[in-house]
């Protein structure tokens, strides 16, 4: 099955309707991340509208962060300089950010050991993520004994997390009916809202998608995918700015003019820190966190140059090839250069744009995509060694000219599918890489 690589971003923006489709994911294309179709959609209608309703919509979002970052990093103050894993501090004040929108609570000294230990049972699932998984229809995987086989190790950490999520919905579900959890009109968080959403659909439209089964897996995909993404990128920020001391001090007066240094940032400032933005776009361009975007599938036959995509193939775009297009930013990605660094590389491939391409989706692949994306501190090293290694420059400065280059960062995807978590996850990098800087002086050891 051939898998096409896009990479002139002009074709996706034409055709974006053509790709709404996800490649069917586990568990059974329920949820947000594997599902398609009307499901999909009134699945996802519910979850971007609960998601302002709860989150950004009311403000306290903006509190909670705060009060996050209060809580998980003031007991730095107490180490005196001794250096800390700082991923780990990212990843459980994002990991509770997401959690008290989910369920109302957050991790603690308590409860911390049990957030690590889901978070390593996640990273272990998207570490073994491979073409495979991808790529082949998820009925096959489970159909074919070979396939099977690596299906379920790559799957076995993930039901780990929804087990953990199937319970905490359980207890809901149970105090909801005890009477212990009083709804209201609203409730108090998604899994509320969704359960008050369920009751309705049941009267009224029995064949809805609206059941346990999707709140549990619903919970999930936003649960996972709002971690690691936003953890990550607030470690890069940090790697970045830490090796950019000028572009540091930059961010420093911008912030310190605006708030005279008394007073925290808010997310109504936004327009008044054009710097401190285009720093954040930056991070988000270079770190290209899903560097290839999840995969979708053409629900049309769809003739891009000589080349027909039949219906039905999976697609995904570069994006971290889009977010590097020589006309547009000074560095080019060079694919030669990994031609030389990975020597499996198969030079007979279909078409000369064709082989470019999967070379670098190999390598990605192999050598940072699963890194960088996915595992803690590791992540970082990699990361950092790749930059180095193409030396890509980091210029926030580019976004200030009036250029628009803006619209060629796409780290959120766009079109139909694009990630609802969006506004979240602007809402953490914003703050949380304020308080770092408001709050703390950091160095690499
Ligand atoms: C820096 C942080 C983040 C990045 C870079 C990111 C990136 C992405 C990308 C590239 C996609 C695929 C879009 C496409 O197919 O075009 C996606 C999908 C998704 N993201 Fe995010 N994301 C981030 C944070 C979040 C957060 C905080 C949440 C949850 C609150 C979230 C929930 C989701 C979900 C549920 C999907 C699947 C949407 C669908 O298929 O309809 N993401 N994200």
């Amino acid at each position: 099955m051939l898998i096409i690589v896009l990479i002139v971003s002009v074709v996706f923006y034409l055709a974006f309707r053509k790709w709404r489709q996800r490649q069917e994911l586990p568990p059974d294309g329920h949820g947000l991340i594997g599902s398609n179709g009307e499901y999909w959609q009134e699945q996802r209608r519910f979850a971007l509208h609960t998601l302002r309703n709860f989150g950004l919509g009311r403000n306290f979002m903006e509190e909670r962060i705060m009060d996050e970052f209060e809580l998980k990093f003031k007991e730095l103050d107490k180490l005196n300089g001794e250096p800390i894993p700082v991923h780990d501090h990212f990843d459980i004040l994002v990991g509770s950010v997401i959690n008290r929108m989910l369920f109302s609570y957050r991790f603690d000294e308590k409860n911390a050991e049990e957030f690590y230990g889901l978070k390593r049972e996640v990273d272990k699932s998207l570490e073994s993520l491979s073409l495979v998984f991808t790529t082949i229809p998820y009925f096959m995987q489970r159909m074919i004994p070979y396939l099977r086989k690596i299906y379920e190790t790559q799957t076995k950490p993930f039901w780990g997390v929804k087990n953990f999520i199937a319970r905490q919905v359980e207890e809901r579900l149970q105090e909801i009916q005890d009477g212990r959890h009083p709804l209201g009109d609203e409730g108090e968080d998604f899994c509320d809202a969704y359960y008050l959403e369920m009751m309705k659909q049941q009267k009224e439209n029995p064949k809805s998608g609206f059941n346990k089964e999707s709140l549990i897996v619903s919970i999930l995909d936003l649960w996972i995918a709002g971690q690691e993404t936003t953890s990550l990128t607030l470690c890069w920020a940090l790697i970045y700015l830490l090796n950019n001391p000028h572009v540091e001090e930059k961010v420093r007066k911008e912030l310190q003019e605006l708030t005279d240094g008394n007073r925290d940032l808010s997310l109504t400032d936004k327009p008044k820190t054009p710097y401190f933005n285009a720093v954040i776009m930056e991070t988000q361009r270079l770190a290209s966190i899903l560097n290839t975007n999840l995969f979708r599938q053409a629900t049309d036959d769809v003739q891009i140059g000589d080349y027909l995509i039949k219906k039905g193939t999976p697609v995904t775009t570069q994006l971290s090839i889009i977010m590097s297009e020589e006309a547009l930013f000074d560095k080019k990605f060079d694919v030669r250069l990994l031609l030389d660094l990975n020597p499996r590389i198969n030079e007979n491939l279909p078409c000369e744009q064709f082989v470019l391409m999967h070379q670098f989706f190999i390598d990605v692949l192999q050598t940072s995509s699963t890194k960088i994306s996915h595992s803690g501190r590791k992540t970082c090293v990699s990361g950092y060694y790749s930059l180095k290694r193409y030396n890509f420059q980091f210029n926030p400065d580019r976004y200030l000219n009036g250029n628009r280059l803006e619209q060629h960062v796409i780290p959120f995807g766009i079109g139909k599918r694009e990630c609802p978590g969006k506004s979240l996850a602007l809402a953490e990098l914003y703050l949380v890489d304020f308080l770092k800087f408001h709050s703390f002086n950091f160095e690499f050891r």
